[in-house]
């Protein structure tokens, strides 16, 4: 069994792939996700983005959860970094790892990396999560859609995040950005002044449920 401490560092899980030895452990994703926020937060002025937060107080739940949130490009990293509470790590794809400077942040940051090209060794490292999350007492950030999606509209929903809520029997707290469809270009990643509402809505239970119940879970995020 792997700690997520391990998947976060030198960690020789099969399905997982860090470059071995580069100490990036919670501690440290702790540490530099602060300075990111940070960073970030004094930057939205200077790019003309506003956010209105609500819910924030749902994320005040005992122990570790889940949290699932809809994806629409990179200014969703501005509005995460508005609410990412401080014990959360984010489930990645694999490829980010490899984006020059970029790649570093987001590995010194925490990210889980998946490999979403291999769907068994996905879900291997999901599973070692699940079995690890309550002991490192951490909050895991999934984007259930799987990758990123501006039409305004959510992509059906993957199962990776529901499956992993069931395994580790945590509650799942849904997250919604608002559209950016007025002011986002995908096309040419430009975006004008503009205001993004970011709503965390309250925890769903999922004690007791089974992997037979994963597809009524999934339904019932996809639609709050
Ligand atoms: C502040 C510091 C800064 C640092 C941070 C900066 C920000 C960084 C932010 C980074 C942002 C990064 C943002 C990003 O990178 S987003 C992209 C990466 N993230 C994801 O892809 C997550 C969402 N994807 C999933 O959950 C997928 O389901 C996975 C990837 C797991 C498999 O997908 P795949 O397409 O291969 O297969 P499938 O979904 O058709 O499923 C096939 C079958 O398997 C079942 N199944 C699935 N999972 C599990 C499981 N765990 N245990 C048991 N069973 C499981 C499932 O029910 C289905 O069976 P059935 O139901 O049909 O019978
Ligand atoms: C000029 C833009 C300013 C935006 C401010 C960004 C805030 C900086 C914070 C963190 C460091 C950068 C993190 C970038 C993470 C990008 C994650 C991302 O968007 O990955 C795409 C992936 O999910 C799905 O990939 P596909 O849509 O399947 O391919």
């Amino acid at each position: 069994m792997f700690s997520l401490t391990e998947l976060l560092s030198a960690s020789t899980h099969p399905g997982y792939s860090r470059p071995c030895g580069f100490p990036a452990l919670l501690l440290t994703a702790f540490l530099f996700c602060r300075i990111i926020k940070t960073v970030v937060k004094t930057f939205k002025y200077f790019f003309g983005v506003r956010f209105e937060v609500k819910g924030l107080e749902n994320f005040e739940v005992e122990g570790p959860a889940i949290i699932v949130s809809n994806h629409q490009s990179i200014l969703d990293m501005m509005g995460l970094m508005e609410v990412l509470p401080d014990d959360c790590v984010q489930v990645g794809k694999k490829e980010l790892m490899y984006a020059g400077t970029v790649g570093l942040i987001i590995y010194l940051g925490g990210v889980i990396f998946i490999n979403r090209k291999s769907t068994t060794s996905a879900k291997m490292v999901m599973a070692e999560v699940a079995k690890t999350m309550a002991a490192d007492k951490v909050k895991v950030w999934v984007y259930p859609e799987g990758t990123r999606n501006c039409t305004g509209d959510l992509l059906p929903f993957k199962k990776g995040a529901f499956h992993l809520a069931v395994q580790a029997q945590v509650p799942v707290i849904p997250v919604v950005y608002s559209s950016f469809t007025t002011f986002y270009n995908p096309k040419k990643n430009l975006f004008t002044s503009g205001k993004i509402k970011v709503e965390v809505l309250p925890a769903i239970e999922t004690k007791g449920l089974t992997s037979g119940d994963v597809s009524d879970l999934t339904d019932r995020c996809f639609r709050t």
